[in-house]
């Protein structure tokens, strides 16, 4: 067969279901070893990224058409026939040419499925996306989370999730949900004090952000090839994890400002700003990091910038000689969470979470919010924050400290944030959105020690 896009998407497709490979990580290397021309990989990334977001409802259609649950056809048919689907659906390729491309695919590698790959597609065809949705999207009124979640190619509890951080509000769920199937723009970091993000902009042809000072907007291309991340002058990390760790240091606070702590710092994209920061205002930051190998990479983030780094668990700060009891004036808590935030970087990831994820997670971030409460000196800050919108890792876990008598109180995160920046609801915390404002769905609760 000689469509080398067609296949190595393919490929992909294969190793994030078979074998849990990252999308973001085999595709590259895939495409790589195929030698594909720009034009090739292009469509190879929009076939994969856009076969694995679109999974639930293609899986829907796919079953349907074959009268038989999808889990019941082969994986090398399966997802062959999802390429197919999603050429049919969703993009502009011919339905006699994404017929024929992927028959042509099913007999090289599940020879034995090819009529029945041919008749499936044929049924797939007969209908474009919206006329599919009326057959397979359970009824709007009786049951709007499956109609959101069948339309929106979410999974339900996730579809929950959102309309319960949106307030029950299910028109802008639709519309968080509908921002997470759009390509996101890379987003650089300009590292303060080498240049600001206008420059950072004119050197790699992107745009300045619209609100986080160091925010660059790239529309395509591989930021790795750049030289600017290259000489350490940029970093690629999304605006809102740019907006929540500048506000920890934005916050006014009295007294003492030395000593600043990333008690979640792997693998080192906001202790690299921090640190930065810190140069700039003679200040220090400790990193911590429980694994080594991410621990290493946030000592590359640092480099040359005031800042070490300890290989420990952060549960640990506050009762350790290195992260002693109110040692610190700043705290970032950058807990590990679900990511339910940024799952429009990560096409394959919304289908592989699932709500059992949440126990552990939930109980880790109240550990480390408690450690932080404690290595935070009274009257200096703790910055809670989650890639997720689920309400039990955000508001519910910061309320819970508060309840425990803790010793904080919550200050108003918004006034943290660029002056004028929309859509950042009542306080006192704040929840990014990509929706509202381009960024992953970030969380940023600011505590203040009273005690
Ligand atoms: C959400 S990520 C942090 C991202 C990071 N702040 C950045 O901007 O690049 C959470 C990190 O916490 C680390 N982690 C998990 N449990 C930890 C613990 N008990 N102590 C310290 N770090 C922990 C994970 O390995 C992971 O690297």
């Amino acid at each position: 067969m000689d469509d080398p896009a067609r296949i190595t998407a393919y490929q992909a497709l294969l190793a994030v279901h078979r074998d849990e490979a990252y999308a973001n990580l085999i595709l590259p290397s895939l495409m790589r070893e195929a030698g594909l021309s720009s034009r090739d990989a292009a469509f190879a990334t929009e076939l994969t990224y856009g076969t694995l977001r679109h999974r639930g409802t293609l899986d829907a259609i796919i079953g349907r058409a074959a009268e038989r649950d999808v889990a019941r056809i082969d994986p090398p048919a399966r997802d062959a026939l999802r390429l197919g689907a999603y050429q049919l659906l969703h993009t502009r390729v011919p339905s006699h040419a994404a017929v024929a491309s992927t028959v042509d695919l099913v007999r090289s590698v599940a020879p034995g499925a090819t009529g029945f790959a041919n008749a499936v597609l044929r049924r797939i065809a007969e209908k474009d996306i919206d006329a599919w949705l009326t057959v397979v999207a359970p009824n709007e009124a009786e049951d709007p989370v499956g109609h959101l979640a069948m339309v929106h190619n979410h999974p339900e509890w996730i579809v929950r999730a959102f309309r319960d951080a949106l307030g029950g509000d299910l028109a802008e769920t639709a519309r968080a949900l509908a921002a997470d199937n759009d390509r996101p723009e890379v987003h650089l970091c300009a590292r303060p004090g080498l240049g600001d993000a206008a420059e950072l902009a004119d050197r790699v042809g992107g745009s300045p952000g619209a609100f986080s000072p160091y925010a660059v907007y790239l529309p395509s291309g591989a930021p790795g090839e750049l030289a600017e991340i290259r000489q350490g002058r940029a970093h690629v990390q999304d605006e809102g994890s740019q907006l929540v760790a500048a506000a920890l240091v934005e916050a006014p606070l009295e007294g003492r400002d030395e000593q600043w702590l990333d008690l979640c710092a792997g693998p080192g994209g906001k202790a690299g700003l921090l640190a930065a920061i810190a140069a700039q205002r003679g200040a220090y930051l400790t990193a911590v990091e429980v694994t080594e190998q991410r621990a290493n990479m946030v000592v590359n983030a640092v480099k040359g910038l005031p800042a070490k780094v300890l290989a420990m668990d952060g549960r640990l700060a506050g009762q350790e000689r290195e992260l002693p009891e109110a040692g610190f004036d700043r705290v970032l808590v950058d807990a590990p969470c679900t990511g339910l935030g940024s799952l429009r970087r990560r096409p394959e990831s919304r289908w592989r979470k699932q709500p059992s994820d949440l126990p552990p997670l939930t109980k880790l971030q109240r550990e480390l919010l408690t450690a932080a409460l404690l290595a935070v000196r009274p009257g200096g800050l703790v910055a809670y924050v989650t890639c997720s919108p689920h309400p039990v890792e955000t508001k519910l876990a910061v309320t819970e400290a508060i309840k425990r008598g803790q010793g904080c109180e919550l200050i108003d995160a918004r006034a943290a944030f660029p002056a004028g920046m929309p859509g950042l609801g009542d306080g006192p915390t704040v929840q990014l959105w990509p929706h509202r404002h381009g960024t992953d769905a970030m969380f940023l609760a600011l505590l203040r020690r009273t005690m």
